[in-house]
């Protein structure tokens, strides 16, 4: 469908190195990155409360924050631990996180996490009208609307969800939310600069 062979070769260029170098283990996909900065504990392992501490210290506000670790981490844990019982403290577990894929989204990361720059292009050439590198709230929803699969409700609610927190956390004083920004939610740096902003801008 949307991916041609063509497309999908240019994915290698992030996953391999040069000759003779050995391909980045599937260990080190930047969707784990992404996930890893609300593991607090660093033990592999998200609980609720660690989700709602990272998305506290991002600047996310107290009910969104509460409703986001919920939706989060019931959502993510069935899908991070198939086949086992469900745990009633509902752990996401970091080295399954691609298995927390949805549809109806950009297909930045790939099916093992990974990240595809030629996907990551495409938002732009696509949907970035008014300024080369950067969208504006009504190009954001354009994308998302685009970005839609037929019948995929819970796919299309994530996507929403991810993209609307994103803008309201990290737009610019213009109301943009630059390509870098962007590029820095994949690999999860975004989230210690946040952090960092959030720390340094307000006393607790
Ligand atoms: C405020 C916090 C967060 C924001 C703003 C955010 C934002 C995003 C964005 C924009 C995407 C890309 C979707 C796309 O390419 O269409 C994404 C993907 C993803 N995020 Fe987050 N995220 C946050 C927190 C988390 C947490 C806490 C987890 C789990 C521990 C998580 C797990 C994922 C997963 C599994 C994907 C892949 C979805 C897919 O591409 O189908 N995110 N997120
Ligand atoms: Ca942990």
């Amino acid at each position: 469908m949307a991916s041609s062979p063509s497309s999908e070769n240019k994915n290698l260029e992030g996953v391999a190195g040069g000759a003779g170098e050995k391909p980045i283990p599937l260990g080190e996909n930047v969707l784990q990155k992404h996930a890893a900065f609300f593991d607090l504990n660093k033990d592999g392992v998200i609980y609720p409360w660690e989700t709602f501490k990272g998305l506290r210290e991002i600047g996310t506000g107290v009910l969104l924050s509460v409703g986001g670790a919920i939706f989060i981490n019931v959502f993510l844990s069935q899908s991070t631990r198939p086949g086992k019982f469900p745990s009633i403290l509902f752990p996401i577990e970091i080295k399954n996180i691609q298995r927390g894929k949805h549809g109806s989204d950009t297909g930045v990361y790939d099916t093992e996490g990974r990240f595809v720059p030629s996907k990551f292009e495409e938002i732009f050439n696509k949907h970035a009208h008014t300024h080369p590198n950067a969208l504006t709230y009504d190009e954001l929803t354009e994308m998302i609307k685009a970005n839609r699969e037929p019948k995929d409700f819970s796919g299309r609610i994530g996507s929403v969800v991810e993209w609307k927190i994103l803008y309201k956390l990290a737009k610019d004083k213009s109301g943009l939310l630059q390509k870098e920004t962007i590029r820095g939610v994949y690999d999860g740096s975004l989230f210690e600069q946040l952090k960092k902003q959030h720390s340094s801008g307000k006393e607790k």
